[in-house]
């Protein structure tokens, strides 16, 4: 097993009139879990299918260490996907889905019992799927992405719907997975339901890339400094003269584009004492709304 980096390159994929992927580019790397972050409509199921052959994009490329998911020589043991936690045929036992599914891929019983084990699923394993909660079917989705012991995990919006007990399980098992050098890709609407998950995340907002970077680098862009002195007008000189964006208010300044510490320092050697000296932080999931908009959701 090893980690394959995923690809997008200049993706577009038209349905008619609608263009629901719009010259998407990112990169995505092992070792990490990466979310794939945006609003109901964004166009994140509709590239996740491209990546793996069920949609045929208009233009652009979707690669695993540069081939195409038609084009590669070991499918299963390339890339994992859980893309629809509802696909079973619901009379059909779990561990009978899984040994349909690996049997087709020359893959033995003992590693379909090896995978259920893995995800918790060896107890109800011969209980038909059709009579399994979400959280079961989640499981039995990674259960089946984990078959070919894959370098790659492609899953959308696994944490959807869980419990928190749930939540906490299927977070601690991607970033297991990361761990041991496999490239995890995993899609959500919400922010806040990765954030503990993720270390790297994609927002795209109307089929575009809005983001691309970790969380703090999306959280340090928005971040702001509270600031006031006596003389509050030559503190906005000062530190607009040092490249801060200053917005005056009633109750004191706040200024992007320079941290605390630095407003600290400019102010010391200004000879302004300060009153007030306070970060601002927007809470992530603001930010992330900020950036996918109001007419995000289409
Ligand atoms: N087969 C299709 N035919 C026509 N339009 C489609 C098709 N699949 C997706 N779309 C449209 O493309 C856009 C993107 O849809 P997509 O399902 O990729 O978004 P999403 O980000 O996964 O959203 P959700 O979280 O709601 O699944 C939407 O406007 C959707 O209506």
């Amino acid at each position: 097993m090893t980690g394959a980096v995923i690809e997008i390159q200049g993706l577009t994929k038209r349905f008619g009139g609608t263009t629901a992927v719009d010259d998407l580019s990112f990169r995505v790397e092992p070792g990490v879990v990466t979310g794939f972050l945006g609003p109901n409509g964004a166009g994140k199921t509709t590239t996740l299918r491209s990546l793996v052959g069920l949609v045929s994009p208009t233009s652009g490329r979707a690669t695993f260490d540069g081939v195409a998911y038609a084009e590669l020589r070991d499918p299963l043991r390339t890339v994992g996907t859980a893309l629809e936690a509802s696909s079973f045929h619901p009379g059909r036992s779990g561990r009978d889905h899984l040994r349909v599914a690996a049997a087709a891929a020359g893959i033995g019983d003992a590693r379909v019992d090896e995978v259920l084990e893995w995800v918790g699923l060896t107890a109800a394993a011969r209980r038909r799927a059709g009579g399994y909660s979400l959280g079961m079917r989640q499981r039995l989705g990674l259960a089946f992405a984990l078959l070919g012991d894959p370098g790659a995990l492609v899953l959308d919006e696994p944490i959807n719907g869980l419990d928190p007990e749930g939540i906490r399980w299927i977070r601690e098992f991607l970033r297991r997975l990361a761990a041991e050098g496999r490239t995890v890709l995993v899609s959500s609407h919400l922010l806040s339901e990765v954030q503990q998950t993720v270390d790297r995340v994609v927002i795209i907002s109307q089929g575009r890339l809005a983001y691309q970077g970790t969380l703090d680098g999306l959280e340090a862009g928005t971040a702001r400094v509270h600031v006031d002195a006596a003389d509050r007008a030559e503190l906005g000189r000062v530190l607009a003269a040092e490249g801060g964006a200053v917005e005056t208010s009633p109750d004191g300044l706040h200024v992007a584009g320079l941290d605390a510490a630095r407003i600290g320092e400019l102010a010391l050697g200004a000879g302004l004492a300060l009153r007030l000296l306070v970060p601002e932080k927007e809470g992530l999931e603001d930010v992330f709304l900020g950036i996918v908009g109001e007419g995000g959701v289409r």
